[in-house]
């Protein structure tokens, strides 16, 4: 998984890269502007938009300088905005990088840019090396740019934000927000989102050994991080192996979440799933889904399962059967919807639950659970102390979900889309969790799976159907998400 490490750390890890693979600053800063240009091509702009770099003085602005020039090599049209005033010393890579501008390339102070121009804007004002807040001479600076009408790409951060903690200023809002080596923490605060655009990762070749001597409680699954965290069933495996689990959902009315979930887990690979519904309901979970296997009792011998899903549709009114339910189960549980809700109103309760279960709230939920948060860095915050004290696993869902572990680390997802802001793709994810703790996966391993499968299928569905887009597809997807994983 990548470290995330905050925008101080960035500079020592820079020079150790430097000090290990024997590289200059500068051709560091060439690299990141290479990798943005094999982005740039990838995006088949037209040729006939012209672009302009604006420039800060700092490595960010050098970034920027290097990124015209190449982008002038590639037969574009190219203009400079330099956003600093005339005489200003320049970090040394943004110097040697300004000296090689070519003469070909337009180069302006930032104030005479002309705002009825269209094409693309290239912000390269401000990077990791904003230091508190913004100084008045840079607000007109960021209102310039924001009022550009055409398409707006931030550099490494847009202007304005700080890496990683709440920014209250000024912010570039960018349609695209290329950002090296790693995502930098606030591109991935959901409060962010209207100045980050699309955040796209451009790597420069640091490799991950590097990053392990810098302390960092934040990671970022990518795809690459899934393979190796899954199972591997051999020629004899029988239904046993891949686990025998059970669901607590469903009541009258919101018998859909029990069908989302129990189908869910059986299409994630379950051998034997047990829908625990009210008896009078049985008839519509039986006929939606025949290999899904039903029992009414309240207080079963629920260990004799492997795994257990509780809360999907399962009605607040079920405060005395939640309670023997987690009395009655003693291995790592998932914790859902009106289970999370139940807890929150009766948080006696939360003792009770098996240490090291995971519970998935979503905002909504969260607040109930933890109370307000001020921004996403007090709820990051809030949710850790939550998983320390009580040594349970929280997934803060949605775009980006956080897996807060037990242990104070936290993993941003890299998978999902605003597709799946749709019915019942929570009891999808349920289902999907419950059934690889059922298939031997320890807790964490279980939610870096379950969530990135999940965010992918939620990606194929969305592709094919956008807005359209229901909870029953994602599930139907998963299938081809372990094709395109390459996952046995
Ligand atoms: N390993 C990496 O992460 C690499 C980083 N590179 C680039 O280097 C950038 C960081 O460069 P620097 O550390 O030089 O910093 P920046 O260029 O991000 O910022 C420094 C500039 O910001 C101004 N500034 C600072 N605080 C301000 C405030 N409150 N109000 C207004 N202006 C303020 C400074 O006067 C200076 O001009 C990254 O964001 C990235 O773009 C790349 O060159 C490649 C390698
Ligand atoms: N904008 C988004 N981007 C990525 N994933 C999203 C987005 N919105 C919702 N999701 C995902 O969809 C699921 C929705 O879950 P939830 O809110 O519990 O839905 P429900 O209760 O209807 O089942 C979560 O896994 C969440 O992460
Ligand atoms: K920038």
């Amino acid at each position: 998984m990548l470290k995330i490490l905050s925008g101080d750390q960035v500079k020592e890890l820079d020079s150790a890269h430097i000090q290990k693979e024997g590289i200059s600053s500068h051709e560091l800063m060439e690299r990141a502007a290479l990798s943005f240009i094999r982005w740039w091509e990838s995006m088949v702009f037209s040729k006939a938009l012209p672009v302009f770099v604006f420039c800060g003085a700092g490595n960010n602005g050098g970034d920027g300088f290097a990124i015209a020039r190449l982008l002038f090599k590639g037969g574009w049209n190219v203009q400079v905005f330099r956003c600093f005033e005339e005489g200003n010393t320049l970090s040394p890579d943004a110097q040697k990088n300004l000296d090689w501008i070519p003469e070909g390339v337009p180069n302006h102070p930032w104030n005479e840019f002309d705002l009825s121009n269209e094409g693309v804007l290239i912000d390269a004002f401000l990077g990791v090396g904003l230091k508190g807040p913004i100084r008045n001479s840079a607000f007109p600076i960021i209102e310039c740019i924001n009022s550009f009408p055409g398409i707006k790409i931030s550099i490494d951060l847009p202007s304005g934000l700080l890496a990683d903690s709440p920014s209250n200023g000024p912010v570039v809002e960018a349609d695209f927000t290329v950002t090296f080596a790693f995502p930098k923490l606030a591109l991935l605060f959901p409060e962010n989102a209207p100045f980050t655009g699309k955040i796209v990762l451009a790597e420069i070749g640091i490799n991950e050994p590097i990053y392990e001597v810098f302390p960092s409680p934040y990671f970022f699954i990518q795809e690459k991080d899934i393979l190796p965290r899954h199972r591997v069933f051999g020629q004899f495996s029988h239904k046993g192996d891949f686990g025998k689990i059970a669901l607590l959902a469903g009541s009258k009315g919101k018998m859909g979440a029990a069908i989302l979930s129990s189908k869910a887990a059986l299409r994630t690979g379950s051998g034997l799933v047990t829908a625990f519904v009210p008896e009078s309901e049985r008839g519509i979970i039986q006929s939606a889904v025949p290999e899904v296997m039903c029992e009414f009792e309240e207080s079963p011998d629920w260990n004799r399962f492997d795994a257990l899903g509780v809360g999907p549709g399962l009605g607040l009114d079920k405060k005395d059967l939640l309670q023997k339910t987690l009395k009655g189960f003693t291995k790592p549980m998932i914790l859902d919807a009106d289970a999370i809700t139940l807890l929150a109103s009766n948080r006696e309760m939360i003792s009770l639950i098996p240490k090291n279960s995971i519970l998935t709230p979503h905002l909504g939920e969260l607040e109930r659970l933890i109370g307000k948060s001020s921004d996403h860095l007090d709820r990051l915050n809030r949710v850790k102390e939550f998983c320390l004290q009580w040594q349970l696993n929280v997934l803060i869902k949605g775009a980006y979900s956080v897996i807060s572990l037990t242990d104070g680390r936290q993993l941003f997802n890299s998978s999902g889309t605003p597709y799946m802001a749709t019915a019942g793709a929570g009891d999808v994810l349920t289902g999907i969790l419950t059934s690889y703790l059922g298939q031997g996966y320890s807790p964490e391993n279980a939610l870096i799976c379950g969530v990135y499968h999940h965010g992918k299928a939620g990606e194929l569905a969305g592709n094919q159907y956008r807005r359209s887009t229901i909870a029953s597809d994602i599930l139907e997807k998963i299938g081809e998400t372990y094709l395109l994983l390459n996952v046995l």
